[in-house]
């Protein structure tokens, strides 16, 4: 089975303005509710690709119950710890161009965060762990290697998306893949990326670090997948950029996804790519009709074929 963390879930309170000023009363032409938080969304979107997984992680309080409620009723599985304060709930302002205000999270007590870890005891050499998104401030950092030396301990494959020190922090157990994105890259490395050579020499010292192949998404500009011995760069057609949260889980889902249905792994980063792009275009999460017809208009070339 495919298991995905979420530590810091959220209802993503989505608003699209004509226009947003700072310090006026601004009016919204539309909003929207969505469960989120990076883990969460993966589920969605695999749910979408046909790939079935169980989402973990911590709920509390009426923000709680939604998400689990939406997510029950889109037929995910769910095993959230319950703890006592409120998920939050993050602001995400689109007008003209977009502002997110991300809250902090819950508590999560010791208690609560043993019965999680206690979950990830359960596991087998044939699950798979996604574990993405932030820690709830009461957490511990150090929750991610402690998720990770779990894995390993039981031959659980994992993939990870997170930011420096975190991401950092599960490199030597060897994820399976990471997904950073270039300015996650270019914080962690403290230099400007501005061409695939140098965030193919990035992605490379994440794996000499220990992880086993580097997604590095662009945005607009597509994304590269670094291997042990490829290359490869996707270019993601032009379209109207709706709302861009979750485009990120939306390409760890596809790619989970292809290679969960045994596709070549050029077709299921065309998958990843794909379906980023097609979170992009639209108010909330991809759905299988847009990416299928992304996926035709995604051009994969081959930048190197062996290491350098
Ligand atoms: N403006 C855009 N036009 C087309 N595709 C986009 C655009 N922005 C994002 N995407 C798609 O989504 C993928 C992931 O985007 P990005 O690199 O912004 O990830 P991220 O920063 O992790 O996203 P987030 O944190 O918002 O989930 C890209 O590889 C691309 O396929
Ligand atoms: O605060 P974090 O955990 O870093 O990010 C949380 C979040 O911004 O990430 C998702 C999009 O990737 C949203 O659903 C959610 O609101």
């Amino acid at each position: 089975m495919i298991y995905t963390v979420t530590l810091n879930p959220s209802i993503d309170y989505v608003m699209f303005t004509s226009q947003f000023e700072l310090g006026a009363l601004n009016r919204a032409a539309a909003t929207y509710k969505f469960a989120g938080g990076k883990g969460i969304n993966v589920s969605r979107v695999l749910k979408e690709h046909g790939v079935d997984s169980v989402a973990l992680g911590f709920t509390g309080g009426f923000p709680g119950k939604f998400i689990e409620h939406e997510l029950i009723e889109s037929g995910i599985q769910t095993a959230f710890v319950n703890v006592d304060g409120d998920t939050r709930i993050n602001v995400k302002l689109k007008g003209g161009s977009e502002t997110e205000i991300n809250a902090p999270g819950p508590e999560v007590t010791k208690a609560q965060e043993a019965a999680f870890l206690a979950q990830l005891e359960q596991l087998t050499g044939d699950d798979l762990v996604i574990i993405s998104g932030s820690v709830p401030g009461t957490l511990d950092q150090t929750i991610y290697s402690k998720i990770a030396q779990r894995c390993t301990d039981r031959d659980v494959k994992f993939v990870v998306d997170a930011e420096k020190e975190l991401l950092d922090s599960v490199l030597s157990y060897g994820p399976e893949f990471v997904k950073p994105n270039k300015v996650e890259l270019e914080e962690m490395f403290g230099e400007t990326l501005d061409n695939d050579t140098s965030i193919t020499q990035c992605a490379r010292k994440l794996m000499a670090k220990g992880a086993k192949q580097v997604l590095v998404s662009l945005g607009g500009d597509g994304a590269l997948l670094v291997t042990d011995t490829l290359v490869l760069k996707a270019v993601v057609p032009s379209g109207r950029v709706i709302n861009t949260v979750g485009s990120g889980d939306s390409t760890v889902a596809g790619m989970i996804a292809g290679l969960a249905n045994n596709e070549s792994l050029e077709d299921s980063f065309r998958r990843a790519v794909a379906s980023g792009t097609a979170t992009a275009f639209t108010e909330d999460l991809a759905q299988q009709h847009d990416i299928d017809k992304i996926m035709e208009q995604i051009t994969i070339t081959t930048l190197m074929e062996a290491k350098e």
